[in-house]
C-alpha cells in the first residue's frame, strides 16, 4: 500500500472553525475549564510574585538593609510555592477532567457515525485510517483542547503580566523591548503553519501503519503459509518510514523553533540588558530594580518558550480536529421512506435494475429483472465476478439502484424506513462474523430474547449438539472472530442467529469450503431449517441447493441469462449445464 497524501478535503474547514467547533465541545465543562484556566491565572501571578520577590530582595537586603527581610522573605518565598503549587494542581485536574471528556465523546460520535455510514464509505476508506482517527486523532485533539490551551493561557499570562512589571519597572527599556514583538510573532506563524502540514503527514501516516498492522493481525495463517512475513515486513517498513520521515520533519521545526525565537530574543534582551546595567551604574536604578527587571526578562524568555512549544500540540489538534469532523460530517445512510411493515410477505421484484460501484469499472448489473415470490426459493449460480451478490446486496441497500427499481411486496425498498426494511431480511454469509463473546451473545446479537428462544434456534441449527459438548455452553466465548470454533461449528451459530431473527426474507450467500460430510449434513439440515417458509436467494455452491432450488438464474457479466428449474436448464444445454458439469463434477 502506499502511504497516502492527506486528502484535499482536509482543507475544507479553515483552522480557525475547527478551533471555533472545538471551542463547542468546551462548553458543557466550561465550569470545570474556568476552574481550569483560574488554576493558570494562580500560576502566573504567583510567577510574576518572584519577579516583585526579586525587587523586594534587592531593596530590601542591599539597599535599605531592613531586618525584617530575614523572616518575611523566606515567608514569602513558601507562600509563592504554595500558590504555584495550587494552581498547578487545579489547573492539571480540571484540564485532565476536560480532555477525557472530550476524547470520550469525540470517540463515541466517530464510533457512533462508523456504524451509520453506508457500505460505499468502507469499500473507499481503510478500516486502519477509521481505527487511527478514533485512537490517535482523539487523543491530540483532547490534548490540544486542554493541556495546550492551559500552557497558553498560563504562559501568555505570565508574558503579558512580566511585561506589564517591565513597564512598571522602567517604560523605556520595556518600549525597546517590545520592538522585538513583531519579529517573533512572524517567526511564531511560519512554525505554525509548518507544524500543521506536518502534523497533518504524521497522522495519516499513522492510518497506513494501523492499516497494515491490522490486516497482519487479522491474517496471521495466510502469512504464515504463503511465508509473506518479509513481504509484510517490506510493507510495514515502508509506512514505518514514512511515519518516522513525517515526524522527523517535525522534529525539526520543533527543534530549530525555539533556538531560533531565544536567538532573536537574545539580542533585544542583550540590547536592554545593557542599558539597563548603566543605568544602575550611573544610580538611575535601584538594585532591586534591577534585579526584578532581570527576572523579569527571563520571564519573558520562558512563557515565550513555551508559547511556541505549545503551538505544534495545538496545531496538531487542529490537524486532527479537521479529519476527525470530515468524518463526522460524512452524510449516514439515507434512511428512506416511512414505511415500517410489522412483516413483509416476502416477494421481491427486482424491474430492469442497473447498477454501478462509484469505483467500479461499468456497469456490474444491466437492466436485471427477477421477480421471487413469496416462499418461492431461487438459486443464483453464475461466474465469479458475474453480479451474484451485488443482486442480493441491492435487497438490503446497502447500495441503491442506479436505474429500475427493487421492490419488497409491491414497494420501492427506498420507501421504507431502513432500519424497518432490515428488520424483514436475514443473511447468512460465507464468510461468519463472530465477535468475541460468548456462544449466547452472538445468536442473540444484541436483541434482548429470552434463553429458551436462544436455545432453540441453536438446536434447529444443529448447533446445540457441539455446544452441549463445550465446558460452559452457550456461555462459551467463542475467542476473537470465533476462532476457537472450526468453520462448519461457526457457520451452524450463524445459521442458528438468522433462525432467531426469523425475517421473512433470507439471503444465503454459501460457504465454498468444502465442509466435510457430517458438517455438510448438518449444514444442509440447518439451513433446510431456516429456509423453511422464507423467500430465500442464495448464491449457491453446492449441488444440493441447486437441485431443491424452485427456480435457477444464471448470471453472467450483469446480466441474467437463463432462468428455470435444474431439469428446464439442463435440457436447454446453455451456460447452467456447461457450469453444471464444470463446477459439479457431474
Ligand atoms: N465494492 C465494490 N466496488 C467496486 N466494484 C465492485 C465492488 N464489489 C464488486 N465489484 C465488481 O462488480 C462486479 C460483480 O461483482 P460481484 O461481487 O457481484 O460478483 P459475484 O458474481 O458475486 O462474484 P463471486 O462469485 O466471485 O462472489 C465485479 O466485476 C466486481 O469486480
Amino acid at each position: 500500500m502506499a502511504p497516502t497524501e492527506h486528502g484535499s478535503k482536509l482543507t475544507a474547514h479553515g483552522p480557525w472553525q475547527v478551533y471555533r467547533r472545538l471551542l463547542t465541545y468546551l462548553r458543557p465543562h466550561r465550569s470545570m475549564f474556568a476552574l481550569g484556566i483560574l488554576g493558570a491565572a494562580i500560576y502566573s501571578a504567583s510567577m510574576l510574585g518572584f519577579t516583585l520577590f526579586a525587587k523586594y530582595f534587592g531593596d530590601g537586603t542591599f539597599e535599605n538593609r531592613d531586618p525584617r527581610t530575614i523572616v518575611l522573605l523566606p515567608i514569602a518565598l513558601i507562600t509563592l510555592f504554595f500558590f504555584r503549587g495550587l494552581g498547578d494542581f487545579t489547573q492539571t485536574y480540571c484540564m485532565g477532567y476536560v480532555g477525557r471528556r472530550i476524547v470520550k465523546r469525540l470517540r463515541s460520535q466517530i464510533f457512533e457515525r462508523i456504524t451509520q455510514l453506508p457500505i460505499g464509505y468502507y469499500d473507499r476508506n481503510s478500516s486502519g485510517t477509521l481505527l487511527s482517527r478514533l485512537t490517535y486523532n482523539t487523543e491530540q485533539v483532547g490534548q490540544a483542547s486542554t493541556d495546550s490551551i492551559t500552557i497558553a493561557v498560563r504562559e501568555a499570562l505570565t508574558l503579558f503580566g512580566s511585561i506589564f512589571l517591565l513597564f512598571y519597572l522602567n517604560p523605556r527599556l520595556a518600549l525597546i523591548t517590545l520592538t522585538m514583538g513583531p519579529v517573533i510573532a512572524w517567526l511564531v506563524t511560519i512554525i505554525n503553519r509548518r507544524f500543521r502540514r506536518y502534523s497533518r503527514r504524521i497522522q495519516d501516516s499513522m492510518g497506513d501503519v494501523t492499516s497494515v498492522a491490522k490486516e497482519t493481525l487479522e491474517a496471521p495463517r495466510v502469512i504464515k503459509v504463503y511465508n509473506a512475513q518479509t513481504y509484510k515486513n517490506e510493507q510495514f517498513e515502508r509506512v514505518n518510514e514514512h511515519n518516522r520521515r513525517s515526524h522527523m520533519r517535525l522534529v525539526l521545526t520543533k527543534g530549530l523553533s525555539n533556538p531560533v525565537v531565544q536567538m532573536v530574543m537574545s539580542f533585544g534582551s542583550a540590547f536592554v540588558l545593557s542599558i539597563a546595567i548603566s543605568d544602575a551604574i550611573s544610580n538611575r536604578m535601584t538594585m532591586g530594580d534591577l534585579l526584578a527587571f532581570l527576572v523579569a526578562l527571563v520571564q519573558i524568555a520562558q512563557p515565550l518558550r513555551s508559547l511556541v512549544n505549545v503551538a505544534g500540540p495545538i496545531q496538531q489538534g487542529i490537524a486532527a480536529g479537521e479529519s476527525i469532523f470530515d468524518l463526522i460530517d460524512e452524510p449516514a445512510e439515507v434512511d428512506g421512506g416511512s414505511l415500517r411493515p410489522e412483516r413483509v410477505r416476502g416477494e421481491i421484484d427486482f424491474k430492469d435494475v442497473t447498477f454501478s460501484y462509484p469505483a467500479g469499472k461499468g456497469a456490474a448489473l444491466h437492466g436485471v429483472s427477477l421477480r421471487v415470490a413469496r416462499g418461492e426459493m431461487v438459486a443464483i449460480v453464475g461466474k465469479s465476478g458475474s453480479g451474484k451478490s451485488t443482486l442480493v446486496n441491492l435487497i438490503p441497500r446497502f447500495y441503491d439502484v442506479d436505474a429500475g427499481t427493487v421492490r419488497i411486496d409491491g414497494h420501492d425498498v427506498r420507501e421504507y424506513q431502513l432500519n424497518g426494511l432490515r428488520d424483514q431480511i436475514a443473511l447468512v454469509s460465507q464468510d461468519v462474523v463472530l465477535f468475541n463473546d460468548t456462544i449466547r451473545a452472538n445468536i442473540a446479537f444484541g436483541r434482548d430474547v429470552p434463553a429458551a428462544a436462544i436455545e432453540s434456534a441453536a438446536q434447529a441449527a444443529h448447533a446445540l449438539e457441539f455446544i452441549r459438548e463445550m465446558p460452559v455452553g452457550l456461555d462459551t466465548v467463542v475467542g476473537d472472530r470465533g476462532v476457537l470454533l472450526s468453520g462448519g461449528q461457526r457457520q451452524r451459530i450463524s445459521i442458528a442467529r438468522a433462525l432467531l431473527k426469523n425475517a421473512p426474507i433470507l439471503i444465503l450467500d454459501e460457504a465454498t469450503s468444502a465442509l466435510d460430510t457430517e458438517s455438510e449434513r448438518l449444514i444442509q439440515g440447518a439451513l433446510e431449517e431456516l429456509m423453511h417458509n422464507r423467500t430465500t436467494l442464495v448464491i449457491a455452491h453446492r449441488l444440493s441447493t441447486v437441485e431443491k432450488a424452485d427456480r435457477i438464474v444464471v448470471m453472467d457479466a450483469g446480466r441474467i441469462v437463463e432462468s428455470g428449474t435444474h431439469a428446464e436448464l439442463m435440457a436447454l444445454d446453455g451456460q447452467y449445464a456447461t457450469l453444471y458439469r464444470m463446477q459439479f463434477n457431474v
